[in-house]
């Protein structure tokens, strides 16, 4: 776990992608590793999403890649056996968290009160992903929780490049996680340039 949260510090921005088209997988990779950002939380909103996953890992064995809206035990083994690194949840289920800890993955829940990171805490966790973010008090909140928790958050939801460095600012974000870098309409009309452009402009940020 501690190899995984250095590298996801390292790169500050976690890019959460929903792709629509698994064809769409390795060009985006491309995108992201070719600009700075060799990293992607692949959703399983989408039921694209394992297949994504396991075109990404062959063709870039090194990319950071995270599966996201993990619900369940049976899309955590599915997005495992597509070669994710680590798995994203939105919410806080304890039943997908234990299962995570008994096969030695890691997982990165999301919690967004005082209650539930309490919750994360007894079962280990010092890694959170704060969800939704801007939606559940933002910055306000976050320092709230770190005066009292001694936990990392991953902010996502409602970051922009307008708040970004705000919420990097922060001593207690690892990382925030955005969609604003990688949207469905670029991605789907294979606009890479124009993809790209949008993926250097978020590393110039960090
Ligand atoms: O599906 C998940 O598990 C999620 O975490 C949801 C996405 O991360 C947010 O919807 C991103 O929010 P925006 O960056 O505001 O577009």
């Amino acid at each position: 776990m501690s190899d995984l949260i250095q590298r996801i510090q390292a790169l500050k921005l976690i890019p959460v992608i929903a792709l629509q088209d698994a064809e769409l997988a390795v060009p985006l990779a491309k995108a992201l590793v070719d600009n700075g950002l060799p990293a992607a939380e692949v959703t399983f909103r989408t039921p694209a999403a394992a297949e994504a996953i396991r075109r990404m890992r062959e063709a870039y064995p090194d990319l950071l890649i995270g599966a996201g809206t993990v619900l369940n035990a049976s899309q955590v083994d599915a997005a495992v056996a597509a070669g994710a690194d680590f798995i994203v949840s939105p919410g806080f289920n304890p039943t997908t968290v234990r299962y995570c800890q008994q096969k030695a993955i890691p997982i990165i829940p999301g919690v967004n009160n005082p209650s539930l990171v309490e919750q994360a805490m007894e079962l280990g966790l010092t890694q959170l992903k704060f969800f939704p973010a801007e939606q559940s008090g933002g910055i306000g909140m976050l320092k709230a929780l770190a005066a009292v928790y001694p936990v990392s958050f991953m902010p996502t939801g409602g970051i922009t490049p307008a708040n970004l460095a705000d919420y990097l600012a922060l001593p207690c974000v690892m990382a925030c996680g955005g969609t604003w870098m990688v949207p469905g309409q670029l991605i789907e009309a294979r606009q890479w340039e124009a993809l790209g452009q949008l993926i250097r402009d978020a590393v110039a940020q960090l």
